[in-house]
């Protein structure tokens, strides 16, 4: 069984007159717990890609199963429950809640989902126990990052959705940043999907699905993905 199956979606942008095609007859799966990386150039569609497998765009054509069920027959409700229940999201840029600490911005999943994981564990697990009673503006861009990925964790979604999560950082905290997911997503057995136009990032994906003007250009598996501190970029 699949976790993701995408057979032939297209999102159509209509803009005047004219049909932009962010994505067009994409069709890919993606394994329960698999790390994979989503690459492409700027304008490629990847973000359009992230949007819809979190269920915050619909598409137009084709279908997108996750775990079986149709995302497209999911009504508002359904979505909602999805979004909060199933997926994780990291950003590029946090976006923590400035007033409240680094405990206080993981705990807040608590109102979304009851059975989420232990605050303090998961604090532990990305190495910020000793800051939970910081506030993100007290934190470094990396470990503010960190905050994020431990509040994507802490509601213990089927897939983490991460959209360029090292774009705003310097090279070796962006390796730490992608070490870390790549160790919670094996820690934890989540499907892990990092959206990027870093090519260096490629060889650590168990699975790599290249994206080039709305279409795929490539999928390739390796059954021995690079560990992401041998990376250079
Ligand atoms: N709301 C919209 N209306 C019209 N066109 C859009 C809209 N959103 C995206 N597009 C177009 O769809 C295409 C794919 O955009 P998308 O943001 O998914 O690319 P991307 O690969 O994520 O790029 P980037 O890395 O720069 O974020 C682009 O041509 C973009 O201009």
């Amino acid at each position: 069984m699949f976790m993701i199956q995408a057979n032939n979606i297209s999102k159509i942008y209509h803009v005047g007159s004219q049909d932009i095609y962010a994505l067009k007859q994409v069709s890919f799966t993606i394994e329960d717990g698999e790390f994979v990386v989503i690459l492409g150039p700027s304008g490629a569609g990847k973000s359009t890609l992230l949007n819809i497998l979190g269920g915050i765009d619909v598409l137009d054509e084709g279908e997108i199963l996750v775990n079986e069920h149709a995302l497209s027959k999911k009504n508002e409700q359904q979505l909602c429950d999805y979004r909060a229940k199933e997926i994780g999201f990291v950003f590029q840029f946090y976006n923590l809640i400035p007033t409240l600490t680094v405990y206080e911005n993981v705990a807040l999943m608590k109102d979304i989902k009851k059975d989420i994981l232990p605050v303090h564990q998961i604090l532990e697990d990305v190495g910020l126990k000793e800051h939970k009673k910081q506030f993100p503006g007290q934190l470094s861009g990396g470990e503010q990052q960190r905050v994020s990925i431990a509040r994507a964790l802490c509601k213990n979604p089927n897939i983490l959705l991460c959209d360029e999560p090292t774009g705003a950082l310097d090279s070796d905290t962006g390796k730490m940043i992608l070490s870390l997911l790549q160790n919670m997503c094996r820690t934890y057995h989540k499907t892990t999907i990092i959206v990027t136009h870093n090519a260096a990032i490629a060889p650590c994906g168990d699975k790599v699905i290249s994206i080039h003007n709305g279409t795929i250009s490539s999928i390739i598996t390796h059954e021995h993905p690079m560990d992401i501190k041998e990376v250079e970029w």
